[in-house]
């Protein structure tokens, strides 16, 4: 069975109740396949979603872009996953690079996460990849093997969990991954997914790519045979979203 095209937005720290109000009626108006071809998901911060949840189109989903690692409590400042479940959020990013590098995270944190947002019922949007210094010095595969398996070993049920790719170096720089350094991860990681878990779970995850993805770089990338759609961090901001969104018809016309 043919993968289903996934477009996440991941507006990160950004937005005021008028930004986000904009931003929703621009998605709310666009024209775009249908959700037999594409999920669509956007990921506000935690203070906005309920705002994004009730004004955003029914065919469209949100995520947070966080949660905390065990049942909630004396955890000041965290939110737990059945505060989310709660809420009527469906899906929840999980091992970003910036939590990753900016607020230590490790490979064995994130999979404990995951499996916690798991039990709870969320959908999880795992994300892994590498450094430029970790490029640069060949370990890319070593790296991204490494953090997807400190997750795989942890789900149970791969339906509910999409893994991105997202180099580091590609993130907010510009400098988007090229179609054929995307394909190399992707296909590397699916053969992990096929070896380490089973090659049922391989052909039916979704593999997205991030990293300075825009509304003219998508649909190259989205022809890349194990590229499976996006998680898109600047351009989710900005109306060229909903074109990065038309690209899920690369594939259905494929
Ligand atoms: O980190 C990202 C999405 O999670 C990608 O960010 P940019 O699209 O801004 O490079």
């Amino acid at each position: 069975m043919a993968r289903k095209f996934f477009v996440g937005g991941n507006w990160k720290c950004n937005g005021t109740v008028e930004e986000v109000k904009k931003i929703v009626t621009v998605l709310n108006e666009a024209e775009v396949p249908p959700e037999e071809v594409v999920d669509v998901v956007v990921s506000p911060p935690f203070v906005f979603l309920s705002l994004v949840k009730s004004l955003l189109r029914s065919d469209f989903q949100v995520a947070a872009q966080n949660c905390w690692v065990r049942k909630g409590g004396a955890f000041t400042g965290e939110v737990s996953a059945e505060m989310l479940v709660n809420l009527g959020i469906p899906w929840v990013i999980l091992g970003h690079s910036e939590r990753r590098l900016l607020l230590g995270e490790t490979n064995e944190f994130v999979g404990d996460k995951v499996a916690n947002a798991l039990s709870q019922g969320l959908k999880v949007i795992a994300c892994v990849g590498e450094t430029l210094e970790q490029r640069e010095s060949g370990s890319t595969m070593d790296i991204v093997a490494a953090q997807t398996k400190a997750i795989a070993g942890r789900i149970l049920d791969w339906n509910n969990v999409v893994l991105a790719y997202e180099p580091v170096w590609a993130i907010g720089t510009g400098k988007v991954a090229t179609p054929t350094q995307a394909r190399e991860v992707h296909t590397a990681l699916r053969k992990l997914l096929h070896d380490n878990v089973s090659p049922e779970v391989a052909a039916s995850t979704r593999i997205i790519y991030g990293g300075s993805v825009n509304g003219a770089n998508c649909k190259e990338l989205a022809a890349q045979p194990d590229v499976d759609g996006f998680l898109v961090g600047g351009a989710s901001l900005k109306p060229e979203f909903v074109d990065i969104i038309k690209s899920a018809t690369v594939k259905s016309s494929a």
